[in-house]
């Protein structure tokens, strides 16, 4: 936890509070219904706490944005971007039930009233975001092509809408087709070694109407 404020010290007592909370939340809830790995457990704020929050310090949402987590799983990114940014909508979906049923109960252990779940396949949801979040569920093209036609038109941050994705290792290949992606590496964000290879992925998607 301590790791959480270290990087991000402008937390809120509130917010602190969710942080602290998630480790009992997801220790209790990881025995039930197994959503992050026995290894990774005790290394939860890093692993995927800290890892979910690589995106914020790629880009802070402003109030109002409304971001989709694709395959949030146990709630990663969603879960802890979504307590950084309270004034922000944040929609998580998983198509597999029992993932999604801890993520509700982690919402409501923490009292969040920003995150709405959906069980679903990504490709079934017709909406719009300003942002899609995702790690870990499909290559670059596959997850491309889910996605297409959810990213809102109008853009109110520096970074123009699209796709916010966690990654690792060498991408070169895989984000070749992808001429306007940029790859931020969390290293330069982060000194744990855990972050030396990995990144953020933003790829701007043009609205098609
Ligand atoms: C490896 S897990 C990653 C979970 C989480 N994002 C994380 O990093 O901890 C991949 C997740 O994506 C979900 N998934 C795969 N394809 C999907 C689709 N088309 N729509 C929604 N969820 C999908 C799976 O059910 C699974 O929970």
């Amino acid at each position: 936890m301590k790791l959480i404020q270290h990087y991000f010290p402008d937390l809120t007592e509130e917010q602190i509070l969710q942080f602290k909370k998630l480790e009992d939340l997801y220790k209790d809830w990881n025995l039930k219904i197994n959503v992050v790995s026995r290894k990774d457990i005790d290394e939860l704020y890093l692993r995927h706490v800290l890892h979910s929050l690589g995106i914020a310090k790629v880009i802070r949402f402003k109030p109002d944005s409304n971001i989709l987590d694709v395959g949030t799983g146990g709630g990663f990114p969603g879960i802890p971007l979504a307590i950084l940014h309270p004034e922000c909508q944040f929609h998580l979906v998983d198509s597999i039930a029992k993932k999604l049923k801890v993520v509700n109960e982690v919402v409501e252990g923490l009292g969040l009233t920003n995150v709405k779940t959906t069980h679903s396949r990504v490709e079934d949801i017709d909406e719009q975001f300003d942002f899609i979040v995702s790690r870990a569920v499909a290559a670059m093209p596959t997850f491309v092509h889910w996605v297409k036609g959810k990213i809102a038109k109008t853009s109110n941050h520096e970074l123009k809408n699209g796709i916010l994705y966690l990654k690792g290792g060498d991408l070169t290949e895989e984000l070749e087709p992808y001429q306007t992606a940029t790859i931020y590496n969390l290293e330069d964000y982060f000194k744990e070694e855990f972050f030396e290879t990995k990144k953020v992925v933003h790829l701007p998607i043009k609205y098609r109407g």
